[in-house]
């Protein structure tokens, strides 16, 4: 199957300073990638180019075959750890705004018959993630949690192809943030989504992706005089798993030489990938 997303060698420089080199990567129809690294590393430049948000310096990135559109799109939603709602609208406005910037771009307002039909879409989408009685709130009035919830609605009304997530659950509570990790997998479940999720927990990382991957600076000293940016260092398969009997796939070792610890944290709970390899 062709990927949804192919980065071909793509650099990032600011002025003099190299963030990313060389960043190669094809990732599946249907993949939850988890991308785990150093602060400072370039994870969230990375997504932001995924976002069209920057261009690569160097290097090329397609999406479903074509190069990626010159700005961020209904193709691809997205999700910061905070401020991804909008404070003035209601629970239910945010999530109708999704479809208005889709369907209503140069407006960006829905009226009469059509606004009627998104707000019953927004409706069924805000029940899906458990919002059903809160659409007339505004974001303020709702915990951290919910807020996140009503991001992830805002961004998946659109029928995004791919969901770009930058630590969208870094700041909840450890049991909140288990309700939503349930809920992010009914989602992408249910959903014919391609996922790409910056997060600093590893827990995190291998429990809900099928795929984890590590940026890391190859050089990291202050005398480098940031000539050296950071690429990916580590790639793990983590679903789908191993068929009993079959040889256990080789994980893939970009820089050979280097200390390798195993990660912590648990995999997916989700007992039909007991097993995975790593
Ligand atoms: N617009 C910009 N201009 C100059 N430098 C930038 C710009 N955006 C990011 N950087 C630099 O790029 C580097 C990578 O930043 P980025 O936020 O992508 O890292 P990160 O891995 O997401 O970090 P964290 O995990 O702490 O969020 C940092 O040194 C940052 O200062």
């Amino acid at each position: 199957m062709s990927a949804v997303i192919s980065v071909k060698d793509v650099w990032k420089e600011y002025d003099d300073k190299v963030v990313l080199e060389q960043i190669s990567l094809e990732i599946a129809p249907r993949a939850f990638v988890a991308l785990v690294g150093p602060s400072g590393c370039g994870k969230t430049t990375f997504l932001r180019m995924l976002l069209s948000e920057e261009a690569p310096t160097r290097g090329a990135i397609t999406i479903g075959g074509a190069p990626l559109p010159a700005e961020p799109g209904a193709d691809r939603g997205v999700v910061f750890q905070r401020y991804s709602v909008f404070p003035h609208l209601t629970v239910l406005g945010n999530v109708v705004l999704g479809l208005e910037f889709k369907d209503a771009p140069i407006l960006g307002r829905l009226f009469g018959a059509k606004r009627r039909a998104a707000e019953d879409e927004a409706r069924e989408l805000l029940a899906a993630v458990g919002l059903g009685e809160a659409e007339n709130k505004y974001p303020a009035q709702l915990s951290g949690g919910m807020q996140q919830r009503l991001a992830l609605a805002q961004a998946l009304i659109a029928k995004p192809k791919v969901l770009l997530l930058d630590e969208p659950f870094g700041a909840l509570d450890p049991g909140i943030r288990a309700e939503i990790h349930t809920l992010m997998r009914k989602l992408w479940h249910e959903r014919p989504l391609t996922v790409v999720m910056v997060t600093h927990d590893l827990s995190e990382a291998f429990s809900l992706g099928t795929r984890v991957i590590a940026f890391e600076r190859r050089r990291n000293e202050p005398s480098d005089g940031g000539r050296y940016g950071a690429t990916i260092t580590r790639d793990f398969e983590v679903w789908p798993k191993r068929i009993a009997g079959e040889p256990r796939p080789q994980k893939k070792k970009l820089m050979p030489g280097r200390d390798d610890p195993a990660p912590s944290g648990s995999l997916r709970d989700d007992p039909a990938i007991e097993g995975a390899a790593l």
